[in-house]
């Protein structure tokens, strides 16, 4: 497999606030779209949580999942399709937590053509298969979700530098 992680020179990282606060400012977005959305249609994993906290806001108890297994750490593996759903999209949304490349959502909107598909964050080479998101991130920022992280001790500053 190529090492593709140092395609990525920069790390954002999200706090479950933000994250909370973001998913909440989607909800809105979406909402002022159409008051009544058939369901959600995650794609997993990264979906998921976002799906979560827009279902609550937007009051959608319909929730289905596509399911996409690509990224090993930051390396993007072969695109596998482990569930994939019968479903036009029309009037559903199409839910993850960002698009990178655009690959998986490729992917995905061939499947659910008539989804509206909506992500929190869109890196330029996606952006345009993304019909609402909320922020844009450089295409060399790996965005670091708080599910894939933790708070831990770090060295004071001098001395890290005591060792350069
Ligand atoms: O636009 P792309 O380059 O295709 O990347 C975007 C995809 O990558 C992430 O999933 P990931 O493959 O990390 O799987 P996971 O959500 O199960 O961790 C993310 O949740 C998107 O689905």
């Amino acid at each position: 497999m190529t090492d593709k992680s140092d395609r990525y020179i920069k790390t954002y990282p999200i706090s479950w606030e933000q994250l909370h606060r973001d998913a909440k400012a989607l909800a809105w977005r979406l909402l002022d779209q159409q008051e009544n959305w058939k369901g959600i249609i995650a794609i997993t994993r990264g979906g998921l949580v976002p799906a979560a906290i827009i279902a609550r806001e937007l009051d959608i108890h319909l929730i289905d999942t596509v399911c996409v297994s690509s990224y090993t750490w930051k390396d993007q593996g072969q695109l596998s399709v482990i569930k994939a759903v019968e479903n036009s999209g029309e009037g559903w949304l199409l839910i993850d937590d960002l698009v990178d490349t655009g690959k998986t959502a490729g992917i995905v909107r061939k499947m659910i053509p008539k989804a509206h598909f909506a992500t929190i964050y869109a890196k330029p080479a996606g952006r345009p298969i993304v019909d609402t998101f909320i922020t844009e991130v450089s295409q060399d920022t790996w965005i670091l979700f708080p599910w894939d992280s933790e708070s831990r001790f770090v060295r004071p500053i001098v001395g890290l530098k005591s060792e350069r």
